[in-house]
């Protein structure tokens, strides 16, 4: 394993997992898998904030608390599929900022097409958590992180569900100051860079459009 790479692999996320790639399994209990897979995640992605030292007074005692500090969050979905994992993110990072960035692929070349990009204007301080469902061949996060940088950020983290190695090793060769977070790294891809056994098309099935 990469050093830039987290694998989490806690029994709660592998269950829930394994739902989320079960094909019977609704659009509204694979938003609701999403939204929970993204808030166990985000305590790992969050795992390193900076905190501070600071005095409350209990109802029995003055004591020393830590508080975080000095460093804001930034949430970057990558549309559609990416924005499946920004309620579970904001309901324990309730003040982080929430930029979109909107890429699709195209079906014949698979290569990115880049439709969106608004950012919060003080970006280049925040630490900035890139969501997407799927990384498959990495051409769609190779090209975010692009964009992110061509626009001022530097403290970049990307938190996907499903991995392939391929994907990994595209985004870390353009981009290896970046940290990967993922809850499973899958055998590959098929003739139509799905990911195998991957869980289909997450936009489609988070939004019921196929
Ligand atoms: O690693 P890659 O090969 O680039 O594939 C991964 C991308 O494909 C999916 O988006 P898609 O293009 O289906 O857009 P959507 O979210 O609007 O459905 C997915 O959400 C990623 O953004
Ligand atoms: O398996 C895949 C690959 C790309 N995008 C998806 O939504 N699923
Ligand atoms: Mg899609």
């Amino acid at each position: 394993m990469k050093e830039n790479v987290t694998l989490i692999k806690h029994p709660l996320i592998q269950h829930k997992l394994t739902m989320l790639r079960d094909k019977n399994t609704s659009s509204k209990d694979f938003r609701e898998l999403v939204n929970e897979l993204s808030m166990l995640m985000a305590f790992e992605v969050t795992r390193n904030l900076p905190v501070e030292d600071v005095e409350i007074e209990t109802p029995i005692c003055k004591t020393v608390g830590k508080c975080l500090s000095g460093l804001d969050v930034a949430i970057v979905p990558i549309m559609r599929a990416g924005m499946g994992m920004v309620e579970g993110m904001l309901s324990l990072i309730p003040n982080a900022k929430v930029g979109h960035i909107g890429l699709y692929r195209n079906e014949e070349t698979i290569e990115p097409i880049e439709y969106y990009c608004k950012l919060p204007s003080d970006i280049s301080k925040r630490l900035v958590i890139v969501t997407d469902p799927m990384l498959a061949t990495g051409g769609s996060l190779r090209d975010a992180i692009t964009m992110l940088k061509n626009r001022g950020a530097v403290n970049i983290k990307a938190m996907i569900l499903v991995a392939t190695e391929t994907g990994i090793n595209e985004v870390l060769k353009y981009h290896p100051d970046i940290e990967i977070y993922t809850i499973s790294i899958d055998e590959g891809l098929n003739e139509k860079s799905y990911i195998v056994p991957g869980l289909g098309d997450a936009g489609d099935r988070l939004f019921g459009t196929k």
